[in-house]
C-alpha cells in the first residue's frame, strides 16, 4: 500500500504572511513607480504576486503586470538544475524598470534566469523580490533585493509552493518533511 503523505506542519500562519506582504509593499513602493512592470514567475509566484500588487495599490502604487513561466523542479523536491521556459514575457520591457516576484529563493537558479531574460528583453533596471529565502551554504547570485521571510531549510508548501502540483492553495506556509 502507498505510504500516506506527511501532514503539513504550519511554519508561518496566514496572518503573518499578510503582515509580511504589507511590510514588503511599504519597503518596495518608494523604489518603483507606476511605469514599473511587476513580473511574476509562474506558477508558484502567483499567490504572492497577487497579494503584493494589491498591497502596493493600497500604498498608492499601481504597477503594470506581466509573467514569465519558468520551471526547474518538475514534480521533484530538488532542482533539476535546468530551467525550462514555458512562456516568455507578454509585453515589451524595453527601457522599463522590472520588479520580478517569486514565492521562494532556493538554489537561486530561477531568479538568475528571470533576471537574465528581463535584461535580454531590454529592461532598464531589474529589482527582485521573493516572499521566502531558504538558507544555502554557498553564495547565490544575484541575491534578491527584497526578502519577506528567512525560511528554514525544509521543504515548503502552501502560498504557491507545491508538492508535485498539490497544496499550493494552503493559506499558511507549511513544511512537508
Ligand atoms: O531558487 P530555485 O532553486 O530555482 O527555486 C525556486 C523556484 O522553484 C519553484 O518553481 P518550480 O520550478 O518548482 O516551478 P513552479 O513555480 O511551477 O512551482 C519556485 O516557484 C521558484 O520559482
Ligand atoms: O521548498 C520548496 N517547496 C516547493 N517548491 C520549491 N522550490 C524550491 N524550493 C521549494
Amino acid at each position: 500500500m502507498a505510504e500516506a503523505p506527511p501532514t503539513p506542519t504550519v511554519l508561518l500562519p496566514e496572518a503573518e504572511v499578510a503582515r509580511i506582504v504589507a511590510d514588503l509593499a511599504t519597503r518596495i513602493a518608494p523604489v518603483i513607480d507606476d511605469e514599473t512592470v511587476a513580473a511574476v514567475l509562474l506558477t508558484g509566484g502567483l499567490w504572492f504576486a497577487a497579494d503584493l500588487t494589491r498591497a502596493l495599490s493600497r500604498t498608492g502604487r499601481h504597477v503594470r503586470f506581466d509573467a514569465l513561466w519558468l520551471a526547474s523542479y518538475g514534480d521533484e523536491q530538488s532542482s533539476r538544475g535546468r530551467i525550462d521556459v514555458h512562456a516568455p514575457f507578454q509585453r515589451s520591457l524595453e527601457g522599463r524598470k522590472v520588479l520580478i516576484l517569486d514565492d521562494v529563493f532556493d538554489t537561486g537558479l530561477s531568479l538568475a534566469e528571470a533576471v537574465r531574460h528581463a535584461k535580454e528583453a531590454g529592461a532598464a533596471e531589474v529589482v527582485t523580490c521573493v516572499f521566502a529565502r531558504k538558507p544555502w551554504p554557498k553564495p547565490r547570485a544575484p541575491e534578491p533585493d527584497f526578502v519577506g521571510w528567512e525560511a528554514p531549510n525544509r521543504f515548503l508548501v502552501g502560498y504557491g509552493l507545491d508538492h508535485a502540483g498539490a497544496l499550493r492553495g494552503l493559506p499558511d506556509i507549511c513544511a512537508l518533511d
